[in-house]
């Protein structure tokens, strides 16, 4: 039995406040957050608001101390098949990219981020040498990399053009998931810093007056991990996925004070919308979770749904994970208002409860090329579900305006019913037209499926053969099997993207 030592029930909050820039400091401006006792996670704001958080981290704290203090622990516990999320929260220019380490350069210094760091510590950890028990874990590690930017979903790792990133959402019984998302195996931390460095070059930033490399979207950088334990000597082998995301948020900012015109305020729009939302989120799970309240204040609902950004990070607040939030603040006088406010919303999310539970284990009875075709037809039925609901739904509220339009027409109440039904009509064909082209591929999508298995087999086959028929082989067993699971996450990621595409202009019709 794995010792599994103590796991945070409520979401834990880190604020880390960054040093003076040398501009600010030049310009006159000073610090007006003070830590009474440095050893306590308490500060004062503005000489009259007092907070208390889990870790407070002053300006001269470096990124290893950040590191070992609130993650290195939590990371860990991903390998025990738990959810992890890590959120960086704050103001445009408080230090969110800075901490996490998003825009790593590839080279390891004292001022890389906690990414960096964490799959460091990941890849030490998933080839330590077996424990000898016949109880130890073999991993398979796997990245993906996503940017939500003006509510849209992009894969920052995909080989296509940004238009063929966009992604959908749905949920499944495994919750929230992005369908067609690419997920890549990685079998070293050199490896995966490579694919943070190609995503993180596709992020949408922009310079503005508060920050010259300023993210204009919401990124989410997810490290997978696939491992197999065997239970005992005759129950088999357990597969375990479980998840660490490393969620980078765009700054909240005030149009007024980033000046923002054109497409830097649309952006800024959206951002705050989004970050409304969680805001929203944050206060109905406090609520809920506060012992203090009412009982009808315990039952506050909680509007997921009002943004994707809360359904992506529906699972990371109220759910199953481990849950971080690093809340980066500016000391200077000048942004006490943006750092209150930042103050107040992290401190809102330190009383949420979370349920964290190790990911259930999946036994392997099953081939797993044969789940994946099981997972994939259901996901086609799905599809079609969502077909007929979108045809139904066209009948319903456009079937009903032309006859009323129709019957006006005769009456001779003139051309303009007249038009208005000849445009209704219209819409009425293409949405129709719209719902036999996406049933059209849904088939498609349904006949590739019956030939995953034979390709998939002839691929391994090829692969093999080719491997096998020289000399010595290359590969050892583990690299064998290491390949060709990836070319069944190769022919994954190529069908969920068959079927994701009729998907995601269904949902752009229906939004
Ligand atoms: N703790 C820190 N120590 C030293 N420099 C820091 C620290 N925090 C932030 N900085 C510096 O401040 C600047 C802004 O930081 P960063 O880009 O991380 O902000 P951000 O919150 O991600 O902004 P945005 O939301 O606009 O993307 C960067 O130049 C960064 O190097």
């Amino acid at each position: 039995m794995q010792n599994l030592g103590t796991v945070p029930d409520t979401v834990q909050v880190a604020v880390r406040i960054r040093p003076l820039s040398s501009q600010e400091l030049a310009g006159g401006h000073h610090n007006v957050i003070i830590q009474p006792n440095p050893a306590e996670p308490r500060l004062i704001a503005r000489g009259a608001e007092e907070f208390t958080f889990t870790e407070v981290y002053g300006p001269t704290v470096s990124q290893a101390e950040v590191y070992d203090r609130s993650v290195r622990s939590i990371v860990l516990k991903l390998l025990q098949g738990f959810n992890v999320s890590i959120l960086a929260y704050g103001q445009t220019g408080s230090g969110k990219t800075y901490t996490i380490g998003t825009s790593f350069d590839g080279r390891l210094t004292n001022q890389s981020g906690i990414l960096p760091r964490a799959l460091l510590d990941i890849f030490d950890a998933v080839n330590a040498p077996p424990e000898g028990d016949g109880s130890s874990a073999s991993y398979r590690v796997f990245c993906s990399f996503m940017e939500l930017y003006q509510e849209h979903v992009y894969d920052l790792l995909s080989h296509r053009n940004r238009y063929e990133r966009l992604l959908g959402i749905r949920e499944d019984t495994e919750g929230v998931i992005v369908p067609g998302l690419t997920e890549l195996a990685v079998s070293s931390a050199e490896e995966t810093f490579r694919w943070l460095m190609v995503g993180a070059n596709s992020r949408a930033t922009a310079p503005t007056r508060m920050n010259k490399e300023s993210n204009r979207s919401h990124t989410i950088f997810t490290v997978i991990i696939r491992s197999r334990r065997k239970t005992n000597a005759t129950a088999g082998e357990h597969v375990r996925i479980s998840k660490l995301h490393f969620v980078d948020l765009a700054g909240s900012e005030r149009a007024k004070k980033s000046r923002a015109s054109g497409d830097r305020l649309r952006e800024s729009i959206q951002i705050n919308k989004g970050l409304l939302a969680l805001g929203n989120v944050i206060s109905a799970l406090a609520s809920s979770s506060g012992t203090s309240q009412t009982k009808s204040a315990r039952t506050t609902f909680v509007s997921y749904r009002d943004s994707k950004l809360t359904r992506l990070l529906q699972n990371s607040l109220g759910g199953n994970s481990i849950t971080l939030m690093l809340a980066c603040v500016s000391p200077a006088d000048y942004n006490i208002e943006e750092t209150i406010s930042t103050l107040r919303y992290a401190d809102r999310a330190l009383s949420i409860r979370n349920k964290p539970a190790r990911t259930p284990p999946a036994s392997m009875g099953q081939s797993s090329s044969m789940a994946e075709v099981e997972r994939l037809s259901k996901t086609v039925s799905e599809l079609r579900t969502e077909n007929d609901q979108l045809r139904r739904r066209i009948a319903a509220e456009l079937k009903p305006a032309i006859e009323a339009g129709l019957a006006g027409g005769k009456n001779g109440t003139g051309r303009h019913l007249a038009a208005q039904n000849r445009l209704l009509h219209g819409q009425l064909q293409s949405s129709i037209e719209e719902s036999t082209r996406n049933e059209l591929r849904a088939s498609i999508a349904e006949n590739a499926l019956g030939r995953l298995e034979p390709l998939v087999l002839h691929e391994l086959r090829t692969e093999y053969d080719d491997l096998t028929g020289m000399a010595t082989c290359p590969l050892s067993g583990d690299e064998l099997r290491t390949k060709c699971e990836e070319i069944l996450l190769r022919y994954r990621t190529e069908y969920e993207a068959l079927q994701q595409r009729p998907t995601a202009q269904h949902r752009s019709t229906l939004d």
